[in-house]
């Protein structure tokens, strides 16, 4: 894994760089930086002593695809870096592999997606990745690879991909990559139906080797219409996942499978309470995972450019003057979850303020002006340091003022990328909008502390 240089470390936490020569960039906030960020957040007073999210700094462009981590050794006095060239550059093509995860509880129907992926007339040549528990026929189950799709199926056995096996998932990637690269063009793994999919999807942040080949395309998670709800609501003892909770949270899209064993009613009880879970990610409902391939392949949900697509709600459609009031919602209270999600019923009678959630839920922001740079750059970091673990992913637009430029941002956990994208319209209206899915979020907290950072 690389590491920033003490003079790197420094600039690229610190706003010196003129907004002109703003450019993408990968962070990690590792435990080592929180010292770091601590000091320095200690002391306001000084522009210096604020991590800078919003401008990065200018890096070289074989940087641009490096992920780096910060290291606690860094000096903070060492001299800003300043570039003043004209730096048109926003985001890079990406030309890395894409590598989609599929996930989903156990018998949700991974293998069957799998097998109708496999089975597709797509052009596309996919490498897959298994990870099953025990001895498994990999033939048997996947019928597919006896026919046409499949240019390598690989498996990893007798593990969790989520834990122990995690070092062969790594050699398994680079393995594909030197030793096939031009023979695939897709990677896709399944993941166990236990899997929590966070560590997997920061592999591909961690591991410097995959970063650069490989990029995450999106995470696609099944649910069975049938028990989702069971599972989704079984109540584990504290400090224990619900991997079921979890998958979902992670998800870029859903697929609600198993509709046929299902009525209207209780189908419609499974959607609400996914939406509760993950305002983001797109939903669709089938049967034996009979999806549109677009739908599962080449989603670029962890692509910057792509972030509009996500945080741009029904209502934002149809125009808002002011912030969007996200409490307006309908709330189930057999659970602990508030139903934070884009098809929400507007409730203005609701006589509960609820303000923290314990369960996992989403909270979008949509609210027009433009921020303070000083302040986001604050607000963002200390969100991040203080709330990573809790905050399973997020992604946003802003409107930063003194910035031409709209800027866009991603984030899972302890990972961030941001980068400036398109310019704002002349007479567009600029319009903030921002989705956290994570633990114990406090909407009006998260709220307060954009609202603060307003011009
Ligand atoms: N009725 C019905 N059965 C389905 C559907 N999709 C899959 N199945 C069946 O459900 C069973 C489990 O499907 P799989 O695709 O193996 O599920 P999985 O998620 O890979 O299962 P695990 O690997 O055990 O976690 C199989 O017998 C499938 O044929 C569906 O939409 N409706």
């Amino acid at each position: 894994m690389a590491t920033l240089s003490k003079l790197e470390m420094a600039t690229t936490f610190l706003a010196f760089t003129s907004p002109r020569s703003a450019t993408a960039l990968n962070y990690r906030f590792s435990s080592a930086a929180v010292p770091i960020f601590s000091r320095r957040i200690a002391k306001p007073v000084s522009v210096r002593a604020k991590p800078s999210l919003l401008y990065p700094p200018v890096v070289n462009s074989k940087r641009l695809r490096k992920f780096s981590s910060v290291s606690a050794s860094a000096s903070a006095s060492a001299p800003p870096q300043t570039d003043d060239s004209d730096v048109t550059t926003k985001i890079p093509p990406d030309n890395r592999i894409p590598a989609t995860i599929i996930t989903g509880f156990l018998g949700s129907g991974k293998t069957t997606l799998l097998n109708h992926i496999l089975t597709r007339d797509h052009g596309k040549r996919i490498a897959v990745i298994e990870n099953e528990f025990g001895e498994v026929d990999i033939d048997g189950s996947l019928v597919a690879s006896k026919s046409v799709g499949a240019e390598d199926i690989v498996m990893l056995n007798n593990g969790c991909l989520c834990c122990t096996v995690r070092g062969d998932l790594v050699r398994m990637i680079s393995e594909l990559v030197n030793k096939k690269k031009g023979k695939f063009d897709h990677i896709v793994i399944e993941t166990t139906g236990l899997a929590n999919p966070a560590p997997i999807i920061q592999t591909f942040y961690a591991e410097e080797e995959i970063f650069n080949d490989v990029k995450l395309d999106g995470v696609v998670t099944l649910v069975d219409a049938k028990h989702a709800r069971l599972h989704l609501d079984e109540v584990k003892p504290k400090g224990v996942v619900n991997e079921a909770v979890e998958q979902i949270a992670y998800a870029d899209r859903i697929i609600v499978n198993k509709t046929d064993l299902v009525g209207e009613s209780e189908l419609g009880s499974v959607v609400q309470r996914i939406k509760t879970i993950n305002s983001m990610a797109q939903m669709t409902r089938t049967n034996y995972g009979n999806v549109d391939l677009d739908y599962v392949l080449g989603i670029g949900g962890f692509d910057l450019e792509r972030i509009e697509s996500s945080v741009t709600t029904e209502d934002d459609k149809k125009g808002h003057d002011e912030c969007h009031d996200e409490h307006h919602h309908d709330h189930d209270h057999h659970h602990h979850d508030h139903h934070h999600h884009n098809e929400h019923e507007h409730n203005h009678s609701h006589d509960h303020d609820h303000t923290h959630d314990p369960g996992v839920s989403s909270v979008s922001i949509v609210c027009e002006g433009s921020l303070d740079l000083d302040k986001a750059n604050m607000w963002l970091g200390t969100l991040l340091m203080e709330r990573s673990e809790d905050i399973y992913r997020m992604k946003g637009l802003l409107s930063v003022h003194t910035m031409e430029e709209r800027f866009v941002f991603q984030g899972v956990h302890d990972i961030f990328q941001g980068s400036p994208d398109r310019l704002w319209g002349k007479d567009e209206a600029r319009v903030n909008k921002m989705v956290f899915i994570g633990k114990n979020l406090n909407r009006e907290e998260l709220e307060k502390g954009f609202k603060a950072c307003l011009i």
